[in-house]
């Protein structure tokens, strides 16, 4: 199908037809100047058709059936009952819509008028089936045209501010313009002047901007009727007056003798009864030239009025009659009612008093029926207002309550995010405090570490192996449990760093103390005191379980190879030991009775073992 809007850019083989298309609906054929021009602007369109794409050819078929079949309704109807055939086969609402308004003008120009109005009736009813609202809009303004016309404006009133408020809707702005005119003569029919008059200077505000002519001159000539009904002469003649120039500019015989047909009647307000004849004198041959008929009746009422000013009165009444016949037959009732008063008066002066009496009695008739019928039809449409008003009121009111749901939900969104990212903030602050305390521990760890640990060897320090030593004692005197210390000291460690260097010593004494660890038991404990001097302190332990311990040190020691520093590198370590006497006063006096064995242990010979008892 056709999109609503024009596409932008023509990418695809249809998108320049869809674009023209979409402008000649607009007021792209209502602005030109001749039927040749439409015609040209039409073949313009049919060129622009994708070859064997059948929706956008029903959619050509369509706008050429509203425009190109002027003088020809017989023709038209064939095209539109060809088009519906077409579209009916294709499934294609639109074009069924689209056919069933060009047959009801194709109607309305043979004069088929009790036929028109099924017509709209399908069209509307296909355009709601599609749901094409512009579609929709068309047929209701031409179904309220047409009700407006008959002279229902209770019916025709919502048809046209429906359709015109479904065009607004659609951003159809030329076609919802377009319209004003329409309302405005519904209102005037009805007798709703300040309406009619509001809507029209709307209108005429719209039509001048856009140079639409027929607009601006139907929009002129209705103000100049208003203003009669309103007794403004002077408005109508000067809007009589604007309307003939743009006529006369535009060279359009057929409005130039409308024009002079209207101007007659302000003139014979004002008396002028010659200017009036000649006025409407003109005016019939202009149509005369045109060979319309159409207008014959008020041609005939006007020179009947124009005669009756100038004191003929027979002449009057032989119009009069010409005029009768047409009204009767067109059933115009505002202007039959016209022309019973106006020919009670003829009669009247030419002393015919039954007949002015009868005619006088059937311009009441007429005028009561016409006032009853504007009064019926101005209490629908104030019925038809009420419904309308309450409904934009319950719209409005709904609109109001969603549009604080909508705050409400928003503001409530808005909540529910600074809710998260106060969440997430205290979430990252947590992390940044979580590591900061955990690097703080870490960093309390290793300055713990390097506060206690011996950094060569990896075994405590001298200060902590003394406050271990210090609470090994206190727990083994509080258990009432044994204790022993152990001093090793390496043999001849001198000669290990003059012989193979200084880093080589320092290897030696870390892989040697981590040799003691691993020969040790898990509660035993061991520090590294002085240069190549270490205390071991084996808590819940006697002498006797000690020997051994000491022993397997020594045998540790000795078993380690440190072929990898130096080829044949062997050491010894000489142990002095020494058990906790309940005399001790502290560690200190443990650890001189193992330091003398120690000494003893080197003065011996050195790799050996022994015991403190002094
Ligand atoms: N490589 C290294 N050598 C150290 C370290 N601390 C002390 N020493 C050395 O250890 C040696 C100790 O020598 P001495 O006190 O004469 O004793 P020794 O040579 O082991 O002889 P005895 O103990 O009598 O068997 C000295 O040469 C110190 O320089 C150390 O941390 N690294």
């Amino acid at each position: 199908a056709i999109p609503a809007q024009a596409p932008a850019a023509a990418s695809s083989p249809g998108a320049a037809f869809d674009a023209k298309y979409m402008e000649l609906r607009g007021t792209g054929l209502s602005t030109q100047p001749s039927p040749a021009q439409v015609m040209a602007r039409l073949d313009e369109l049919a060129r622009l058709r994708p070859a064997g794409d059948s929706v956008r050819d029903l959619r050509y078929r369509a706008i050429y059936c509203d425009w190109a079949f002027d003088e020809n309704p017989g023709a038209q109807l064939a095209w539109a009952d060809d088009g519906l055939a077409r579209s009916r086969a294709a499934h294609d609402g639109e074009g069924e819509a689209n056919f069933h308004y060009c047959r009801a003008a194709a109607l309305e120009t043979t004069g088929a008028q009790d036929q028109i109005l099924p017509e709209y009736e399908a069209g509307i009813a296909a355009a709601r089936r599609i749901g094409d609202d512009r579609l929709l809009a068309d047929g209701l303004s031409l179904r309220g045209g047409l009700h407006s016309l008959l002279g229902d404006q209770a019916r025709a009133i919502p048809d046209l501010v429906a359709a015109q408020h479904l065009y607004r809707r659609g951003g159809f702005k030329a076609d919802a313009e377009a319209l004003l005119l329409d309302i405005a003569i519904s209102y005037r029919r009805m007798g709703d002047n300040a309406k009619a008059r509001d809507y029209l200077q709307q209108n005429e505000i719209y039509a001048s901007a856009l140079g639409d002519y027929d607009q601006l001159v139907a929009n002129l000539l209705q103000q100049g009727y208003l203003a009669e009904d309103e007794d403004r002469i002077d408005d109508a003649l000067a809007l009589y007056r604007r309307t003939m120039v743009l006529a006369r500019e535009r060279g359009n015989d057929y409005d130039i003798a409308s024009v002079q047909l209207a101007m007659a009647w302000p003139w014979i307000l004002r008396k002028d009864y010659a200017r009036a004849l000649a006025l409407v004198d003109a005016a019939r041959a202009g149509f005369d030239a045109l060979g319309d008929r159409t207008n014959d009746d008020m041609l005939a009422l006007r020179r009947g009025q124009a005669h009756a000013g100038l004191g003929r009165h027979v002449l009057s009444l032989s119009e009069y009659a010409l005029a009768a016949t047409a009204l009767e037959r067109s059933d115009n009732r505002r202007y039959l009612a016209l022309l019973h008063r106006a020919r009670a008066r003829s009669e009247q002066a030419l002393g015919r008093d039954a007949q002015a009496f009868a005619d006088l009695e059937r311009y009441i008739d007429i005028r009561e029926s016409i006032t009853s019928a504007e009064r019926s039809q101005q209490a629908q449409m104030l019925r038809y207002q009420f419904d309308n008003d309450r409904e934009l009121l319950e719209n409005e009111r709904v609109a109001r309550e969603q549009g604080l749901r909508d705050r409400q939900l928003q503001a409530l969104l808005q909540a529910r995010r600074w809710q998260w990212t106060a969440i997430a903030l205290a979430c990252v602050l947590l992390l940044l405090l979580g590591a900061l305390v955990v690097r703080q521990l870490v960093r309390m760890r290793r300055l713990h570490e390097i506060a206690t640990t011996d950094p060569l060897t990896g075994v405590a320090n001298r200060r902590s192996i003394e406050h271990l030593g210090a609470k090994a004692i206190a727990g083994a005197r509080a258990a009432g449990q044994p204790l022993c210390a152990l001093i090793l000291d390496l043999d001849h460690f001198k000669s290990v760093n003059d012989t193979h260097g200084h880093p080589c010593g320092d290897k030696v004494l870390a892989r040697m103390a981590h040799a003691c660890r691993d020969a040790l038991r898990h509660f035993d404990l061991l520090g590294r005191t002085g240069g190549e001097e270490f205390l071991v302190l084996l808590p819940d332990t006697r002498m006797d379980q000690a020997w051994p311990i000491a022993r397997r040190l020594c045998a540790t020691v000795a078993a380690i190879d440190f072929d990898d520093l130096a080829h044949g590198l062997r050491i010894t370590v000489s142990i002095g030991m020494a058990e906790l006497r309940s005399a001790d006063a502290s560690l200190h006096d443990l650890v001189a009775r193992a330091d003398a064995a120690l000494y003893q242990a080197k003065g011996n010979g050195r790799n050996r073992i022994e015991v403190g008892d002094a």
